[in-house]
């Protein structure tokens, strides 16, 4: 039975200010944001159109990036990184992607194969490897996971390492690898207990693999229907051997590896889309107030203004989830659950948003002298990479229902 007392507990005289959430950015994170924001404004938006049609890698801006100090926001300063929180790094992620969301992941690509070094890797391993990639923009990671043959479906790689005297030896083919064709290094997943029975969470070894190691063949940049200036190809491993000091993690935990890395990488990712969300609103509202039907700027009309407030509204939700992701990973604890909330509805968001932008630009929306025809074909990779929009439903409802179990409580309300 709830005390008489219980929502007395606050004293009456505790000023509002301390007792309210907080919704503000600090100066600092303003900052921040304000210096990515500015960044994307002068030197990615006039730039994304010529990246998009060359599909060319923006080495240029990605230098300039490195030198601004928001290439690798997370990797802290002890190893030459900003040291950023995720919230900032979702601040800065967000920005750089309101300019072009290809060249935000032509700049922020080794994030993905940062993260488990950051959560798993031991000092020796995090000072060469994290520092490597601060010292040039040159310098790049990548993740390699996903096989022709397993993409979702994690627990289905067929990459193998076997114990060959001192060494692993690694065979396999990697697939989508983002920054495979110059990664001086990759983080790869790899089976390490051949007997298919063997659960997920002892069946796979984590491997940081220096990308000058003999065996390892880079294909063609595949061209893709969007963000198509960044660098996506298939890798694969023949008889590659390295050292035992490259194993990242325990030998058998791979696979949580793997996993951990997402519930840090996810808000961003969710971050990006919210990135390109508020481009799109911000193209269909200016042309909505420009563009002229039946002798009044079509804004006026309500069939365009209730598509723009959905636009808003779904951004601002977007935005306010993806920014809980990021805190709840700052705070430590495991956050699978918002990181997926976010990503998927940021996601769902940015292509619902992407497509609503060109059908408030009409015809024009569908050529490419417009931004938003870009915009819907950057957009729909969000419900794809990072896990799919079903893979984070998945995480999410699996999760929703063993914290229901343990608390008999559906829903959360921290
Ligand atoms: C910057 C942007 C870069 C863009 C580049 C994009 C490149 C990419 O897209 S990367 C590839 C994308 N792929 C994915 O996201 C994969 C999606 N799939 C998944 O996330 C998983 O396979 C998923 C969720 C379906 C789970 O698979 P499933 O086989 O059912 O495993 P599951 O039973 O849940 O877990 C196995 C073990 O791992 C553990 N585990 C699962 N998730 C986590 C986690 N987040 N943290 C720690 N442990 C975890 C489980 O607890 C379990 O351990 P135990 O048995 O001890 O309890």
């Amino acid at each position: 039975m709830l005390s008489r007392n219980a929502l007395r507990l606050v004293p009456k005289a505790t000023p509002t200010s301390t007792r309210a959430l907080s919704f503000d950015l600090t100066d600092q994170q303003k900052q921040i944001q304000g210096a990515a924001f500015q960044f994307a404004k002068e030197v990615i938006v006039p730039q994304a159109a010529k990246f998009d049609k060359s599909g060319e890698f923006p080495w240029e801006i990605v230098k300039q990036a490195h030198e601004l100090g928001i290439m690798h926001p997370q990797i802290p300063e002890k190893f030459g990184g900003p040291g950023l929180t995720s919230v900032e790094t979702a601040l800065v992620v967000e920005a750089l992607s309101y300019g072009c969301t290809g060249i935000q992941l032509a700049i922020m690509g080794p994030s993905l194969a940062i993260a488990p070094v950051f959560l798993f890797g031991n000092d020796d391993q995090k000072k060469k490897y994290l520092g490597l990639l601060t010292e040039s923009h040159k310098n790049y990671a990548a993740y390699c996971v996903t096989e022709p043959g397993a993409g979702s479906d994690v627990n289905g790689v067929k990459t193998r390492a076997e114990k060959k005297g001192d060494k692993w030896v690694i065979n396999g083919n990697k697939m989508w690898i983002t920054g495979g064709g110059f990664a001086n290094w990759f983080f790869v997943l790899a089976r390490t207990d051949p007997n298919p029975k063997t659960p997920a969470n002892k069946a796979f070894t984590a491997f940081i693999v220096p990308g000058d190691t003999p065996g390892i063949t880079r294909g063609k940049k595949e061209i893709n229907m969007g963000q198509r200036c960044a660098d996506t190809r298939a890798i694969t491993f023949e008889d590659v051997a390295i050292d035992e000091s490259n194993v990242l993690g325990k030998v058998g935990s791979g696979f949580k590896v793997a996993m951990g890395a997402f519930d840090l990488t996810r808000p961003g990712v969710a971050a990006g889309a919210v990135g390109l969300a508020w481009r799109a609103l911000d193209e269909a509202t200016k042309y909505s107030l420009e563009r002229k039907t039946f002798g009044v700027p079509i804004a006026q009309h309500q069939g365009v203004s209730f598509l723009l407030a959905d636009m808003a509204i779904n951004l601002e939700l977007s935005r306010t989830i993806t920014y809980k992701a990021a805190a709840a990973v700052d705070k430590g604890s495991r956050s699978s659950y918002y990181a997926s909330v976010a990503k998927c509805f940021a996601s769902d968001t940015a292509v619902k948003t992407a497509t609503d932008a060109v059908q408030v630009f009409g015809g024009a929306g569908f050529n490419t002298e417009y931004p938003v025809e870009k915009l819907f074909r950057d957009a729909k990779i969000y419900q794809i990479y990072e896990g799919t929009s079903q893979i984070q439903r998945l995480v999410i409802s699996r999760e929703l229902l063993q914290k229901t179990v343990q608390t008999g409580l559906a829903g959360s309300i921290e």
